[in-house]
């Protein structure tokens, strides 16, 4: 069953989506050339695009009928982009945990979901300083301990070394099957894709049919 689909979406600059469906509960793999709209797939799932014309679905509901907050909870996106707050990575598990309104979790599940990632930092290591991969990586780790239903991660080894990303992708995905989330990954590694893919999409540029 599918938990997102594109149906006859475009979007600027001449994309051309062929039709998508992403399957619950599978690890898929979004692969194409540069510039064919990896990245922009994702943000048009979780409403942070919008197309020109076609149609989304999350669960079967169009997209534009749903709560942006709400969606964007629940199918979250780790871009090339982070958010975080200025300070330590308890201080942003912290505040983000206070933005959701939730009761912070403690710091062995901090310190559980950093080791998920990779990342072996104390928690009060300051996140200002640290390099774009791991604070990309210090985003995920508090993104998946806040239990989405669609983890969308945009290039997330493309400042990793193989073994590091390797070792990340593995839990990662392992972390994903073990609580039901669907796992959606734009990689340009083929490598990478070939190992952990449930399902692999491949974008052309200029809009032909993908290959499954
Ligand atoms: N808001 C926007 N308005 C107009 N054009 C946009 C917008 N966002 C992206 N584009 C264009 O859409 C195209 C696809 O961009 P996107 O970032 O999705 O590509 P990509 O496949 O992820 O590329 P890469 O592999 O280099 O990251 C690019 O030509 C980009 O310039």
């Amino acid at each position: 069953m599918d938990i997102l689909r594109a149906s006859h979406v475009t979007f600027k600059a001449g994309i051309q989506y062929p039709e998508i469906e992403i399957e619950a509960g599978l690890a898929t793999f979004i692969q194409g050339a540069s510039g064919c709209g990896k990245s922009t797939l994702l943000k048009l799932f979780n409403g942070t695009a919008s197309p020109d014309h076609g149609k989304l679905f999350y669960r079967d509901k169009p997209l534009n009928t749903l709560d942006t907050v709400k969606l964007r909870q629940e199918v979250l996106l780790v871009g090339q982009v982070t958010f975080l707050f200025p300070g330590t990575i308890e201080d942003n598990f912290l505040e983000y945990y206070k933005y959701r309104e939730l009761d912070p979790i403690s710091a062995e599940r901090m310190k559980h979901y950093l080791s998920l990632c990779s990342l072996d930092f104390p928690l009060d290591a300051v996140c200002d300083t640290m390099s774009g991969g791991e604070r990309q990586r210090v985003y995920l780790a508090i993104c998946l301990s806040l239990g989405p239903k669609v983890l969308m991660l945009d290039e997330p080894t493309s400042a990793l070394d193989e073994k590091t990303a390797h070792h990340l992708i593995h839990h990662i995905k392992r972390f994903c099957k073990e609580e039901g989330i669907t796992l959606v990954v734009v990689s340009h590694d083929a490598a990478l894709t070939k190992q952990f893919a449930d399902h692999i999409i491949v974008l052309e540029k200029g809009g032909l049919p993908c290959k499954a």
